[in-house]
């Protein structure tokens, strides 16, 4: 049935009403937030007016107490009560423009009449309390909106499910107050609105989906259930989105127990960070925290070693393929990121609980405090049964004592006189109060010549040794570096600890390449993960108990490695685990692996999985021409959304490669595409194509240190746009020569998925096969237009 005019009138008459329920809402609560803010200025600035402070006596001293402690209270209180009636003043700042987006009738079984569910970002009561005019989104009835067409329904409840019919489903778009777009749906939620929405000018912030949250999107959203929740998605099928949705959900259905900060986000790098941050606060919610797995080793070894990154490590896999070594170190990137190296890691560990063990002495001003090999010795003598990280603590104590028995003796050598006598006039000051304070009443007065010649011994001593205090402390004197370079300069050990997984093939390339990295302190991306593993074993994890959910997206350019680090980083934490296999673009084992070893990581009753296939980003033509490069492609649904076939143009040179891609980008500037990408193979093509064009075209070159995603015309490599999409693509080479090995197939796929509704890949001589080898009538190819 269409909608009548009647309809809209009616429809715009309860929108003004809501509205208007709203603003005056809003008007008594910025009302309230002036009084309590001034309240709280108030009770700040004369804080100490009201309480009665009289330190006499015990009893005075109490009502002191009490009475500091009650205006604490009064002010905490009211603080707040500030702070939430601010956050509902912008949940209804927000509201108000657009108060709710869908609407279903739904009658509940045995009920003689029905409701009217309104839905929107956040819910509002009448003034009566009683009545919802709008309900959130996430609330569970909110659910039959997005599971179910109009017909027989349930939704569950926490005392139940609840059965019964929906007659109606309505969408809206309402406009600064106006109805501008109202649909009912049927069979599934607003393909009309849908085909709208994603018909839309991509932007530099992803946007929330909430009013057309897809029925298989819903579950990822809701789930609750599991421990470890696996999304495995086609590209652009909406992983991101659903996961940013679903911690919104998360939230609020935890709203009690559950904060944004117990929340963390692992991204693919620091710009997609920039790219997801606006999605919750428009939800009305806080960000999660987010940071990327490459921040986390920056935290942990940075300040010790110097760490390539794995844009770097990625850099030389797709450029270096001529240089001797190559094939061994692409081994080694892939079996330092397997479950077999981190078993063998785990029993590298074992082993040196009985020997292996590597220390640095403990070395003061040159000389030697403790050498190495009577740490070692120490070590070994503790009793076997205890724990590694256990007996590195007695050690640790051991040689402070160590030191404390060296310092005494430091005391009377000729250097401390020396220094005494060099004393400033403020550090002996400093020396003077410090001993003062230490004193604390004693007897000795300064005046005495022989104390005063100790104290300050005992301080210019104490001073000096502090850093090496502070390496003990820290069990910095634990070499562990050498010891993990050990696993690569002794075969024998290797193999022991390799056990039946045995050496991979190219093992002695690979411990040369290794050993050279390490010994100038340089870690390649692939050994920092187990280098951390190996210093977690041996010093005691250190861990997050107080993260509670974790998300890892992109999880396919995860290693099972990494995964299983980040399952021990946070014992106390569920995942949720998004990624797409065929969009794994490092040379590492993928923890999306075919033995899918994160489907391992908490076992089969905790684990669940969910698979997307229909994808929403691109046009049917892009998803039809590129689903084609991948295993399983033909199981990816393209939505129904139309627009040109990809276009294939083959340039005989660089010059008229470089003058048709100008002509074809002031094009799409002239026919209103905003955000336009040439996406390259790699960082340098990237930087020598930027060099061309930039005279040319208004360009903004991307690089890894880029922060923030912006609009316009961009000059990316491939990895970099990852997550993130833009209204046409073009790739800049995507010649034979260019993409032709297995290895570069799915980094050619993510760069042409990123197009949402324009994909031109430029060829410099014969395109890739990748290309050729789809359907000649899934893509139209031209020879340059000289
Ligand atoms: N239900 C939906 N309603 C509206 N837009 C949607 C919906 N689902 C996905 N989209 C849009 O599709 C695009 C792709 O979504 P998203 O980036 O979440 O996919 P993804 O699976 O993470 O993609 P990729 O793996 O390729 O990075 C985005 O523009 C998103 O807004």
């Amino acid at each position: 049935m269409s909608i009548t005019d009647q309809d809209w009138r009616e429809e715009q008459q309860r929108a003004d009403m809501v509205i208007g329920k709203i603003g005056r809402r809003i008007e008594q609560l910025e009302r309230e937030v002036g009084i309590v803010r001034s309240d709280v200025v108030d009770i700040r600035k004369n804080f100490w007016d009201d309480v009665t402070v009289n330190l006499s006596n015990m009893e005075d001293l109490t009502e002191t107490y009490f009475s500091l402690k009650q205006q604490v209270e009064i002010l905490d209180e009211r603080e707040r009560r500030h702070r939430n009636a601010s956050v509902a003043l912008g949940k209804l700042t927000r509201l108000v423009r657009s108060p709710y987006f869908g609407r279903i009738d739904f009658t509940e079984e045995g009920a003689k009449s029905g409701e009217s569910i309104y839905l929107g970002i956040a819910s509002f009561n009448d003034d009566d309390e009683n009545t919802f005019l709008v309900y959130d989104w996430r609330a569970p009835v909110s659910s039959l909106y997005y599971d179910y067409p109009p017909g027989p329904a349930s939704y569950e409840t926490p005392g139940g499910d609840v059965a019964g019919t929906m007659s109606l489903k309505r969408q809206y778009v309402i406009r600064d107050g106006s109805i501008a777009l109202m649909f009912d749906t049927g069979v599934t939620i607003g393909d009309e609105l849908l085909k709208q929405v994603l018909s839309r000018s991509s932007d530099a912030q992803m946007k929330s989906i909430v009013a057309t949250i897809q029925k298989e999107q819903n579950r990822i959203i809701r789930n609750d259930r599991s421990r470890m929740l696996i999304v495995q998605g086609a590209a652009g099928s909406g992983k991101t989105s659903a996961a940013l949705q679903r911690v919104a959900y998360l939230l609020y259905k935890h709203r009690e127990t559950l904060s944004a900060d117990q929340m963390v986000l692992f991204s693919p790098n620091p710009m997609f960070n920039s790219y997801v941050s606006t999605v919750l606060p428009e939800l009305g919610e806080e960000n999660m925290q987010q940071t990327t797995f490459q921040q986390y080793l920056e935290h942990r070894l940075g300040k010790q070693y110097e760490l390539e990154d794995p844009f770097a490590q990625l850099e030389y896999v797709l450029s270096a393929a001529d240089e001797p070594g190559y094939e061994a170190r692409i081994e080694g990137i892939r079996y330092k990121s397997s479950a077999d190296y981190l078993h063998a890691i785990t029993a590298y560990k074992d082993v040196l609980e009985r020997e292996g063990m590597i220390f640095g002495s403990v070395r003061f001003q040159g000389r030697s405090v403790v050498s190495a090999e009577q740490i070692r010795e120490k070590f070994y003598s503790f009793d076997s049964s205890i724990r590694l990280p256990n007996r590195l603590i007695l050690l640790r104590d051991w040689l402070l004592q160590q030191l404390r028995q060296f310092e005494k003796a430091e005391r009377e050598r000729d250097w401390v006189e020396e220094r005494i006598n060099l004393l400033e006039p403020e550090d002996y000051q400093r020396a003077y109060s410090q001993m003062r304070r230490k004193q604390q009443g004693r007897t000795e007065t300064f005046d005495d010549y022989e104390v005063e010649k100790d104290l300050l011994a005992r301080m210019v001593v104490a001073e000096e040794m502090k850093p090496v205090r502070h390496r003990i402390k820290r069990l910095r004197f634990v070499h562990v570096l050498a010891i993990y370079r050990q696993l690569f300069e002794n075969k024998a050990l290797f193999s022991q600890t390799a056990g039946a997984s045995g050496v991979p093939e190219h093992w002695q390339d690979i411990c040369r390449q290794t050993v050279g990295k390490l010994s100038g302190k340089e870690i390649p991306y692939e050994d920092a993960t187990p280098l951390l593993y190996l210093n977690e074993l041996m010093l005691g994890f250190q861990t997050n108990n107080s993260v509670r959910h974790v998300i890892v997206d992109e999880a396919q350019d995860y290693s099972p490695f990494q995964l299983e680090f980040l399952k021990r980083l946070f014992p106390r934490s569920r995942m949720t685990a998004l990624g797409d296999m065929n969009q794994a673009i490092y040379a590492h084992a993928s923890a999306l692996g075919e033995l899918d070893p994160i489907a391992a990581l908490y076992g089969p009753e905790q684990t669940e999985l969910i698979r997307l296939t229909r994808s929403y980003r691109s046009t049917r033509e892009i998803v039809e021409f590129s689903r084609g490069m991948v295993p399983g492609g033909e199981e990816i649904v393209p939505f129904n959304r139309g627009g040109d076939k990809p276009q294939v143009t083959k340039a005989a040179d660089r010059s008229e490669l470089h003058d048709n891609i100008v002509a074809d980008m002031e094009a799409l500037r002239a026919d209103g595409y905003e955000s336009v990408a040439i996406i390259c193979k790699t960082a340098g093509e990237s930087a020598a194509a930027y060099e061309a064009l930039r005279e040319r075209l208004p360009l903004q070159l991307v690089t890894k240190n880029t922060p923030e995603f912006v609009k316009g015309m961009l000059v990316l490599p491939a990895y970099l746009a990852k997550g993130v999409e833009f209204d046409a693509v073009i790739i800049y080479d995507g010649s034979q020569e260019q993409y032709h090995r297995e290895s570069e197939r799915k980094l050619f796929y993510t760069a042409c998925t990123r197009a949402m509704h324009l994909l031109h890949i430029y060829a410099l001589g014969e395109p890739s096969p990748f290309v050729t080898a789809q359907a000649a009538d899934t893509f139209e190819l031209e020879t340059v237009r000289a």
